[in-house]
């Protein structure tokens, strides 16, 4: 049976919908997550570590993550870890890349056997390397994994404005099953049993989103935004191949699609950290930006396998001090010339 058959007759499956969906993280795309699985028909928990949070999404708005956006009564807030998992379907896994092994460690004794744990932080462990479905791996062997990916910032998910994701799993059936599942009128979710290109592609987009804030920021002009974004999309083609990646997964929603929206937009948390570089501005107190310890652990990578990234090498040394912007333009305009499709 093909991805396209399964996924009809998951659709097509009585009770499709009505599962206990736990979701893990009270932040921006936690809440709107929430909120996009309450409108696909199931019933929510929503696990916060912050009880002010909690209350403040108990009386319907959660004014520190996603200001403005009325949360109703249908998605039951807690700070209790074990009331959280009670009686669960599936788990989404929505706190920060950087945090998710603490996460997963938190909720280990809780968490049902066998139930899915759905992905849906964007990064790379910045002290291991490690993708984030290796880490369930190591501390949730028994329960299979899966990731939603794809452009989607969670005040457009929040408000109910259309997008298109992937649920990836390799297990094809089960991220048809998922992306069936998910799928309501705004959200529509494409399956994929490619788990590690949609990985890769979510986490490599946001190091070349603070390249595109920078370069915006620094005034570079919009040419060298079109090229550097291009020229990115081929860096993180070569390091999607080295794990494994298919080529028509970096291509799709997760990877290119996710890619166009961050390095565009100053919504995204990535792209508005590189424009306060870029500008010079300070960097303290900013909102989350995961392509910051990505950049340093993917520019690793890349030296360790011999994979030629120039753009995340000079993010990562700009992110650490090493060189400045300037410096970073000059060495990437004059290194020795190639053929374009040099790989
Ligand atoms: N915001 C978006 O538009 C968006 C969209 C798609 C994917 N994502 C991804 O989702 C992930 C989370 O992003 P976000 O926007 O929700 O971030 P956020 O900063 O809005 O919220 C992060 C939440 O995680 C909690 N948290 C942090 N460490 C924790 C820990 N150890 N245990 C429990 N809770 C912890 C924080 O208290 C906070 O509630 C990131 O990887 C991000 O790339 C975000
Ligand atoms: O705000 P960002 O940069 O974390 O991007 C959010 C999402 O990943 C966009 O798909």
């Amino acid at each position: 049976m093909n991805g396209r058959e399964m996924n009809r007759q998951a659709m097509e499956k009585p009770g499709k919908s009505g599962w206990r969906v736990s979701v893990l993280g009270g932040g921006a795309w936690g809440t709107a997550l929430a909120l996009a699985m309450l409108r696909a028909g199931h019933s929510v928990r929503l696990f916060g570590r912050d009880p002010e949070t909690v209350a403040a999404i108990g009386r319907g708005e959660n004014p520190r993550y996603l200001p403005g956006i009325a949360i109703g009564p249908g998605i039951e807030a807690t700070s209790d870890i074990k009331t959280a998992l009670a009686g669960a379907d599936c788990v989404l896994a929505v706190t920060p890349a950087q945090s998710l092994r603490a996460t997963l460690a938190a909720v280990k004794g809780y968490m049902p056997a066998d139930i899915p744990l759905v992905l849906c932080a964007k990064g790379i462990e910045r002290d291991t390397g490690a993708l984030l479905s290796a880490i369930v791996g190591e501390i949730l062997p028994q329960n299979p994994v899966a990731a939603l990916s794809g452009p989607s910032f969670a005040t457009d998910v929040a408000r109910g404005l259309p997008t298109a994701v992937v649920v990836a799993a390799r297990d094809e059936a089960l991220a048809a099953d998922l992306a069936a599942r998910f799928s309501a009128e705004n959200l529509r979710c494409y399956s994929s049993d490619d788990l590690i290109g949609v990985e890769i592609g979510g986490a490599l987009k946001n190091v070349f989103a603070i390249a595109a804030g920078a370069v915006t920021g620094a005034g570079l002009g919009a040419s060298a935004q079109a090229a550097m974004v291009t020229r990115g999309f081929v860096e993180l083609r070569r390091i999607g191949a080295a794990f494994g990646a298919r080529p028509e997964t970096l291509m799709g929603l997760s990877g290119l699609g996710d890619l166009l929206l961050t390095c565009s937009s100053t919504q995204s948390r990535n792209f508005a950290y590189g424009l306060a570089l870029g500008q010079g501005k300070p960097l303290a107190g900013l909102a989350l930006a995961e392509g910051v310890p990505t950049a340093a652990i993917a520019a690793r990578i890349a030296t360790e396998r011999n994979i030629d990234a120039p753009i995340i090498a000079a993010v990562a040394a700009i992110l650490d001090g090493t060189i400045t912007i300037r410096q970073a333009v000059t060495a990437l305009m004059t290194r020795p010339l190639k053929t374009e499709t040099d790989d």
